[in-house]
Parts: C-alpha cells; sequence; structure tokens
C-alpha cells in the first residue's frame, strides 16, 4: 500500500473529536475582514453602552480599559503555543492544600453554576483547539478547582460554580483558595448578562471585597437576547459595583463565549494584569 493511502486511512481511523477546530472569529487577524462597526463592536463592546451607562457617573474616577490593536496582538501572542511557551492543563484540586505549587501571577473566574465561566476560559484558549475545558448545559458541572498554565507568563483558574447544584464543600474548597492564595492577583467573577446580579452574586461581591484584593465583573452571555435586558442589568450592576465596592474595576467586561465579543478585550487585560505584556497609554489596573 503507498504511504500517502496508509496515511489517509490512518487519519480517517482517529477519533474527530481529539481536536476542536478553531472559530474564524477567535484570531484578530480573521477580524480584519469584518465590517468596522461589528468589529469595533466584537473588539470594545461596552463602548457602544458607555453613553447609556455613563451618564449617573461622574467621569473622572471612571476608567475604561482601551487597548490599542497592537496591544491585543501582543496579548493574542501569549494565547498560542508554541515550543517555548506551552499552553496546558495542570491539575484539578477539591482543596487550597492540593493546589499546584506555580508561582506565576494568577487569576480567577468564579460565578453562580452555569454562568459560563467554563465556557469563557475555553473561548480565551480557542486559539489551542487541543486544550480540553469542559463545558455543560447542565449547572454544577465543574466539580474542582481547573488551573490552566499559560507558559512561565500566569495560570488561569475554573472554579466550580456556586448557588444551584453547586459542589456541597464548595466553600470549604473556594474561600482559602481566595483568602490565601498568594500569586492570586485578580478574581474575575462573572454575571449572566440577561439575568443579571443575583442575591448570590451579592455575597461573592461581598467575599471579593472582603479579600481585599482587587477584582473584576465579566458579564457574560452578550450575544443573548435583546439589548433592552442587557442595559437595564448592566445600569443595576454599575450602580451596585459604584456603591458598594472599592476594589472592583470600574469597567464591566462585556463577553460572549459564542460570538467572542469581548474575548480579545479580556485576554489582553488578563495579560496586563498578570504583568505579561506592557501596553502604551495603559494605566496600571
Ligand atoms: N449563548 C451563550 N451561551 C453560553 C455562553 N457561555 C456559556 N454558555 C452556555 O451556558 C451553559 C453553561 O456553560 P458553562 O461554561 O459550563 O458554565 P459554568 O459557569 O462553567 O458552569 P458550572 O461549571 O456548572 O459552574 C452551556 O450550555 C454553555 O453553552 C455565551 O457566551 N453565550
Ligand atoms: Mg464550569
Amino acid at each position: 500500500m503507498f504511504p500517502q493511502k496508509l496515511q489517509a486511512l490512518l487519519q480517517a481511523a482517529l477519533p474527530v473529536h481529539s481536536c476542536r477546530s478553531v472559530h474564524r472569529l477567535a484570531s484578530l487577524q480573521e477580524l480584519a475582514a469584518l465590517p468596522p462597526q461589528r468589529k469595533q463592536r466584537l473588539l470594545y463592546p461596552f463602548s457602544g453602552l458607555e453613553a447609556y451607562l455613563d451618564r449617573s457617573v461622574d467621569r473622572t474616577p471612571f476608567q475604561l480599559f482601551q487597548p490599542d490593536l497592537e496591544g491585543m496582538a501582543a496579548a493574542e501572542r501569549l494565547f498560542r503555543c508554541s515550543p517555548s511557551h506551552r499552553i496546558e492543563y495542570v491539575a484539578s484540586a477539591e482543596r487550597m492544600a492540593h493546589a499546584p505549587a506555580l508561582k506565576a501571577p494568577e487569576v480567577c473566574f468564579i460565578g453562580r453554576s452555569n454562568v459560563g465561566k467554563s465556557s469563557l476560559i475555553r473561548s480565551l484558549f480557542a486559539l489551542v483547539p487541543e486544550l480540553q475545558v469542559r463545558v455543560s448545559k447542565t449547572p454544577g458541572h465543574t466539580k474542582k478547582m481547573n488551573f490552566f498554565r499559560v507558559g512561565g507568563a500566569f495560570t488561569v483558574v475554573d472554579m466550580p460554580g456556586y448557588g444551584y447544584r453547586a459542589p456541597r464543600d464548595f466553600v470549604e474548597m473556594v474561600e482559602p483558595y481566595l483568602f490565601g492564595r498568594r500569586n492570586l492577583v485578580r478574581t474575575f467573577l462573572l454575571v449572566d448578562g440577561l439575568v443579571g446580579l443575583q442575591d448570590a452574586d451579592l455575597v461573592a461581591v461581598q467575599m471579593c471585597e472582603e479579600i481585599g484584593s482587587p477584582f473584576a465583573v465579566v458579564v457574560t452571555k452578550v450575544d443573548k437576547g435583546g439589548s433592552g435586558v442587557l442595559l437595564s442589568n448592566l445600569l443595576h450592576l454599575q450602580e451596585f459595583l459604584k456603591a458598594r465596592t472599592s476594589r472592583c474595576f470600574p469597567q464591566p467586561f462585556l463577553t460572549s463565549a459564542l460570538d467572542y465579543s469581548g474575548i480579545h478585550l479580556l485576554r489582553c487585560f488578563l495579560a496586563h494584569v498578570t504583568g505579561s505584556v506592557q501596553l502604551r497609554d495603559t494605566s496600571p489596573c
């Protein structure tokens, strides 16, 4: 048999789910072909809503994170694998004591079960399709803290969700991590754009404030449903954050794991807060 034919047969026999294909909007290069307005909405989803959201807010302390394309491209390079920069799953832990001893700056994603934590992380890592980040329609899917290494630059931690079908030992697992992990540089609290802030989120915000280190809010699933609901949830969120928090980054990050809105910006923010890229004209966040 010809070697090429043999290879083709072998490839046909490989399980097709071993590697996802890369979504076309996951890479900045592919966005160049989009109409300018669509590209702007995808890269800076907050900017289109700023006029509405900003009206009740004193602009002076309002800090927008709006890196240019060059900055986003530098961040994107960190989210691509190379032989000297491996992006990989490291370990899962049910207790802080079992968390891997990693020295790089760390960021973690918390939020209600089903809010889209794992999906968001999966879209951040979409340029590494062989990396498995498991998501599910069923709330309570992620049961442990999952650690992903981005070369030597930083670590991303996917947390189990709180609320409905949360692991019974959620508090014992997550609280010691949030209060005790010394290399944790930023906590991202996810809120569903269409559901808005829930009681359980208020407890999580309170906890983030008590931890005493900076955190940011990520609004998920902005592709879903009408913008009216999203807008009113955002106004409420913004008023709440302004009145009740002192550690939260004032700009919520609007994202969709489905159409990649805000994913490029969030990659850049992660790279920035972990000190992995230097951006022009951007103050420390
Ligand atoms: N339309 C839309 N659906 C999303 C988005 N992100 C997540 N989902 C869906 O929401 C459901 C839950 O997603 P997960 O990422 O597993 O949620 P999670 O927060 O990790 O959930 P737990 O692990 O159970 O805490 C899945 O059905 C996803 O497909 C999004 O941006 N847009
Ligand atoms: Mg999950």
